[in-house]
């Protein structure tokens, strides 16, 4: 069976993921997953939304190469692993379920990011701990909403970035697994960077955020569900910034934006990343800093 089934590769995903070629290797990609997997991870994770350009099984399949291979080359017995959240750390977690239930690994703990992922991976009887108990872990895995030339991150748009920034920013390593369309020239043009913000006075915290110079410009949106505002798994809410132009200075940006009263976290995961694991049209690349 083919690893990627027709696509059209959007120009600026294609220009983007050639900015990253030199520094990447290109290796096989993982099997697909067993059609009963698919069915556990139909009913448990709301169908992707991935760009127009790119059919929805070509995105999926690519999704799961890199999961697949996360797992597949970080991963081994007795380690500490944290879970990440979203339609591409789902099949890293997959794979860590199906290599536990095999024997292929044991003595593993994980830490999931979010309420979707411990769901999924007690369905899969991979055993949990937390961060009060082992406050390092060997290995963290997940998804991102975008990818910069410096492997700079934008997270959050599924709304965990406050559990996957505390447990990610605790491992010795933290892989990142995207397809290719997450590749961006700079952060926050693909669209939302999401902040978690108390729920109190929101109105307030948007005022002060856009009042900001290093994200002059921005709108911002309270982040809607279904008519009311979305709630995180803390129970706070989230405040997306949309930007024109790539943020200038996203250090500065994430300083000031979290020196705020009433921000909990930022979507910017800044200098964080071991590596990347990119899968596109050409296969499954490795690109690190
Ligand atoms: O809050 C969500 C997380 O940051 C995800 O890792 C990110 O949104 C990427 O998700 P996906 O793999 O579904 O595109």
């Amino acid at each position: 069976m083919a690893f990627v089934t027709p696509t059209t590769i959007a120009a600026a995903g294609v220009s983007a993921a050639a900015a990253f070629a030199s520094r990447a290797s290109t290796f096989r990609p993982a099997p697909p997953a067993s059609a009963a997997a698919a069915a556990v991870r139909r009913s448990r994770v709301a169908a992707p939304t991935p760009p127009a350009t790119i059919a929805m099984a070509s995105v999926e399949e690519l999704k799961k190469a890199t999961g697949y291979k996360s797992v597949d080359d970080h991963v081994t017995s007795g380690m500490v692993v944290g879970l990440g959240t979203g339609s591409t750390a789902y099949y890293a977690v997959e794979r860590l379920g199906q290599k536990l239930a095999s024997g292929e690994l044991t003595d593993i703990v994980a830490i999931p990011t979010s309420i979707r992922t411990k769901e999924q991976a007690e369905s899969l009887n991979i055993p949990l701990v937390s961060l009060d108990t082992h406050p390092v872990l060997d290995v963290a895995i997940d998804g991102a909403d975008e990818v910069d030339g410096d492997l700079n991150l934008v997270k959050g748009r599924g709304g965990a970035l406050l559990r996957e920034k505390m447990v990610e920013v605790s491992a010795k390593k933290f892989v990142v697994i995207v397809d290719d369309t997450k590749l961006v020239p700079g952060l926050g043009i693909s669209g939302a960077m999401p902040v978690e913000v108390t729920p109190f006075c929101v109105d307030f915290t948007v005022a002060r955020l856009l009042e900001l110079g290093s994200i002059a410009g921005c709108t911002a949106k309270v982040r809607d569900d279904g008519g009311k505002p979305y709630v995180t798994d803390n129970d706070n809410y989230i405040v997306d910034l949309y930007f024109t132009e790539p943020i200038a200075d996203a250090v500065k940006a994430g300083e000031e934006i979290n020196a705020l009263v009433g921000v909990v976290e930022h979507g910017l995961f800044l200098g964080m990343t071991s590596e990347v694991i990119v899968a596109g049209a050409d296969g499954v690349k490795v690109i690190k800093p």
